[in-house]
Order: structure tokens, then sequence, then C-alpha cells
């Protein structure tokens, strides 16, 4: 059975060619008819273009190699997509920013629809609909108004470390947890609050099959057979479009459950804070014109429910990659230690009033975020019109992919690029540098992440709290000997490291003075320093990072 369906699904990618070859001679007319001609890039063969030489895991690598042969602007033909890759940042903020009027829109995503994605403003269109989104969206999380959720951030990333304590092995859970935890209360003022959390299994059943059906391979399918949606259940091929409803469903039930949540604590007077961006935005509907209000609602809902996409992988991803360097460069963490103990003390955690005070630990994040980005590739946006930038024709519909990978890696700006360095972020006067990752690997233009200020505060707070609570270092085996291991990468729109398993978190007696402890870790308090191997070598368990059963919470 699934061999016929996979000949059939073959014969229908044959015929897809055929479409993309018309279509490839159509553009070949139009660009003939231009003059300016197109950026640089590898030769392309007739009707797959560049599709072979592209390593399909790790593209970013292959977009920063061309860009040494071909200069920072590339012009790649992928199938039947025009794609235009951006190598650098001034480039990059010449076109996505100051030219941000041809530059702000999304790609067309054929399975976008049809799967329920479009719940997720990010990938729609530029239009009166995103703007909405974005205007909501804006309101809750720009700097100002998101401050009144510091404390909250600081006390969730404490509570990484309470959960690292209880059940040190699944670190992973705790840093998805937090992420979770922390955007659930900025936009339902919803309190995660046990194992198995029912809102936290319907957006975690919701997330990951719907994100894995992003791959242009089914929205080249959906794209050029848009039928495949309407045959009836019992026709080969239908199981696209089941397997389409079954991803709806399930991103519409994580749009309408904590909005749900939402509406009915305001009816019956029971919401905690007040101040969640739901709340805040219902209440201004009440003072909207009735024609408005289901337009509202609507982008309300996605409003909120692309902030739960949008931080769920990012956050954790970024914690990850900050274990990894911790374990990786221990004099790195020695240094951090060193100035949070003489800055904060031992009597207490690192708030964000001390983060000014506290240059390293910034210098720290600023490496995490350049070092492994979790967005290589960005978002891609697409031209909405013809473009001439330094002589090169840009194409209307052409992918902008902005490679922040390659300006991590550019040597000229980043010595011994490959290497965890924060001390390059720092000047000789011990101050920070005006160099600062965050004003790229953010995106840019008027698709800029919108979440960047929340997930800086973030992920400041749960790397200076650890810092200041746990050593980190690589496990041992029963001999004592340090275990080796070699870190790899699971690709994507995010990329993120797999779990590791190999590390001590080493509770240090600065853990002690904190006030959250419960008083199941009560033992703590006479100082008595907390050692957990994970696991030998022998039995490393096969773990999926992605079943939400094994998000845990205290
Ligand atoms: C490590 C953390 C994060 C990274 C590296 C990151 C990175 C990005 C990037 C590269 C984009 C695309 C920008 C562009 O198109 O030029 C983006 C878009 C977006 N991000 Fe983030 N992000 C992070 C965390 C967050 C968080 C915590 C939130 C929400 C609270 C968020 C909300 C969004 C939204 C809503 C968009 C879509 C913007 C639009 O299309 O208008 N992000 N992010």
């Amino acid at each position: 059975m699934a061999l016929a369906v996979d000949r059939h699904l073959a014969i229908l990618a044959g015929i897809s060619l055929s479409f993309v070859a018309v279509k490839a001679l159509k553009r070949f007319i139009k660009k003939r008819q231009n003059n300016a001609p197109l950026p640089p890039g590898p030769v392309s063969l007739p009707l797959l273009g560049s599709v072979l030489s592209i390593d399909a895991y790790e593209p970013w690598l292959t977009y920063t190699e061309w860009g040494a042969a071909y200069g920072d602007l590339l012009f790649v033909r992928s199938l039947d997509e025009e794609m235009v890759v951006v190598n650098s940042q001034p480039i990059a903020e010449a076109l996505l920013d100051k030219r941000s009027r041809i530059y702000s829109d999304r790609p067309y995503l054929a399975t976008l629809e049809p799967y329920g994605l479009s719940i997720n403003f990010a990938f729609i269109a530029y239009g009166d609909e995103w703007r909405l989104c974005r205007r909501l969206f804006h309101q809750t999380f720009r700097p100002d108004s998101a401050a009144k959720f510091r404390p909250m951030q600081i006390q969730r990333a404490r509570e990484i470390v309470v959960n690292l304590v209880n059940d040190p092995q699944n670190y992973y859970d705790h840093f998805a947890t937090f992420s979770l935890s922390v955007v659930m209360s900025t936009v339902y003022d919803y309190d995660i609050g046990a194992r198995d959390d029912p809102m936290v299994q319907t957006v975690i059943k919701a997330l990951v099959p719907g994100l894995t059906v992003l791959t242009p391979e089914r929205a080249l399918l959906l794209k050029t057979f848009p039928f495949l949606l309407k045959v009836p259940d019992w026709c080969w091929g239908s199981s696209i479009k089941r397997s389409a409803r079954g991803s709806r469903e399930r991103l519409n039930a994580m749009a309408d459950i904590p909005f749900r949540y939402v509406q009915q604590h305001m009816a019956d007077g029971s919401l905690v804070a007040q101040s969640s961006m739901v709340a805040e935005n219902l209440r201004r509907m009440e003072r909207q014109e009735e024609a408005f209000k289901p337009a509202f609602e609507n982008a309300l809902k996605k409003a909120g429910t692309t902030a739960i996409i949008a931080s769920y992988e990012t956050s954790a991803a970024t914690l990850m990659v900050f274990f990894l360097a911790m374990v990786l460069y221990p004099d790195v963490q020695k240094r951090a230690q060193a100035e949070i103990d003489s800055v904060v003390g031992k009597e207490r955690l690192p708030t964000f009033e001390d983060r000014a005070s506290l240059p390293y630990i910034d210098a720290v994040l600023r490496e995490t975020w350049r070092w492994q980005p979790v967005t290589p590739l960005g978002v891609p946006h697409a031209a909405s019109s013809d473009d001439v930038y330094n002589g090169y024709f840009i194409p209307k519909g052409a992918i902008i992919t902005y490679n922040t990978w390659a300006i991590t890696r550019d040597e000229k700006r980043y010595h011994d690029a490959s290497n965890f360095i924060p001390e390059r972020f720092i000047d000789s006067n011990g101050v920070l540098t005006n160099d600062d990752p965050a004003q790229y690997i953010f995106g840019l233009g008027r698709r800029i992440c919108p979440g960047r200020y929340n997930a800086d505060f973030s992920a400041w707070a749960a790397i200076a709290t650890m810092l200041a609570t746990l050593d980190i270092s690589s496990a041992k085996d029963d001999q004592g000997k340090v275990i080796s291991f070699t870190p790899e990468f699971i690709p994507g729109v995010v990329r993120y490291l797999t779990f590791f398993v190999l590390l001590y978190p080493l509770v240090t007696d600065r853990f002690v003075a904190s006030g959250f402890l419960r008083p199941s870790l009560a033992v703590f308090r006479s100082g008595l320093i907390f050692i957990q191997t994970l696991w030998t070598v022998g039995e490393l368990p096969s773990f999926d990072r992605r079943d939400g059963s094994l998000l845990s919470v205290v």
C-alpha cells in the first residue's frame, strides 16, 4: 500500500517537474527582456537548478561557501524557486530594512492554509491582516509594556534550576517548559501547573506534527496539484488531505482552548494578573465597533498562537547551546561565575537590576547567539516587486534568504569564529563593544522578530541564574574519565542541538541562599554539594525531545 502511494507520488512529482519546466521557460523569456543581470551564483541545471548542489540538511553551509566564490549577494535557482541569498549584514540592511516596502512579504507556501499553519502570522503575506496581528503583538511585547513581565521571567528562570535539581536528566524538557511557561503567562496569564498539564499537551500535539509539514517538497506538490486536497477519502493520494485536516484541527484547538480559558476567567473575574496579551486586548475589543470585532478576535488568536509557536523551540534551543558551551569551555564558565560572585555575592541570586554590572554575562549571551545561531537562515522574505540593487536585478516573487550563519562565521569580524569566545565582545576597558549579534540574529526590517526583547530577557535570566547556582561539566565514566562526545544538531527553520547526555549539574553553595527553594530541596540549605551523574556510557537513553510527554514541571 505504502509502495503504491509512493509510486503515485513519484508520478505526481514527475508531472510537477514539467510544470516547473514551463514556468522556468516563461521566466527565462522575462529575464531576457530585462537589462540588469541577475546576481552571480552557481551554475543552474535545466529544471533542477542547483538543488542537487545544496546541502539538504545544512543549506547555510552551501550558501556560505558560495558566498566566498560569488560574493555576498547570490542568485540561486532551486527547482521552480528563485532565491536571492544575502550573506552580509550591510546588504541585508539595505534590502530588508531600507527597502522594506519591497522586501516584507513571505514566500507562498501551499501547505500553509490547508494545514492550518496560517494561524502563525510569521508566515502570512504582508498585508492588512499581518499588520493587525503585528500591532496587537507589539502592544504587549514592546520593551516598555513587557517590563511588567520581567519579575515573572526571573521566577521562571529559577524554576529551571529547581527542575534541574529534581530531574537533571531531562534538562531539555526544563528549557522547553521554561520557554512555554514564560510565553503562556505573558499571552494568557496561564500558569503551567503540573506534569502532563493539559494545555501544554494541546500545544505540543499541535506544534510537533504541524511544523514538520512545512517542507518545500510537500508545498511543491500541493502548489502543483491543489486538487489533492479535494479527493474523496477513499481515493489514493487522500492521505495528504487527511493529514492536512488533522493538523488544522490540532492547531485550531491550540488557538481556541487557551483563548477560551482567558475569556472564561475574565467573565468570572478570576484572572490572576489582569495583564496578559489576550486579556488586555479583549478589553480593548469591547470598545471596538461590532463589525470589526470578528477580524480583531481572529487576529488576536493568531498573535497569541504565533507567540507560542515562535518562542517554543527558539528559546529552548538557545539554552541548549549555552549548556553545550559551558561543558566545552569550562574557563568561560568560571570567569562568568567569578563575575557574579564579585557583583551579586553569594547571598542572593542575580536579577535584571544587576545586568548592567555584569558585562561578561552579557558577553556570554551574545556569544551564545552568535556561536550556534538557532535560526541560521532566519525566516525567508519575498520580493513583492521587481527591484534593481547594486546593478543586479531581483525579480518579483524571489525568495530572499538572509544567511545569518555566514555573518557569524565572518573571520574578518569574528576571529576564530568557530570557537566560543565571549571576550570578543568586551573591549580593553572591560566594557561591552557595540557589536551585538542581537542586531542580526532576529532578522531585519518590518518582519524583524517582535519577540526579541522577551527572548533576550528570558535568555539572560536563565543563563545568569544557572551560572549562579550550577556548575555544568562533562560527565565521567566509572573510571572517572571524561566521556567525550560529538555535538550534533537537528536542522530546520530552528536548528537545535540533539540532547547530549554528558554533564554533571553541580549545585553550588550560592543556590542555598535563594529564597525560592521548596521544602523538598531543603537538603541544600545545609550546604550539601549535589552531584548527579546522568548516565553511564552503556545506558544512553533514546530520547525524542519532541515528545511532549517528557515535559515536567515542579
Ligand atoms: C532565541 C530566540 C529567538 C530567535 C533567534 C528568533 C528569531 C526570529 C527571526 C530570525 C525571525 C524572522 C525575522 C525576519 O523575517 O526578518 C523571527 C520572527 C518572529 N518571531 Fe522570533 N525569535 C526568537 C524568539 C521569539 C520569541 C520569544 C517570540 C515571541 C514571544 C518571537 C516571536 C516572533 C514572531 C511573532 C515573528 C514573526 C514576525 C513577522 O513575521 O512579522 N520570537 N524570529
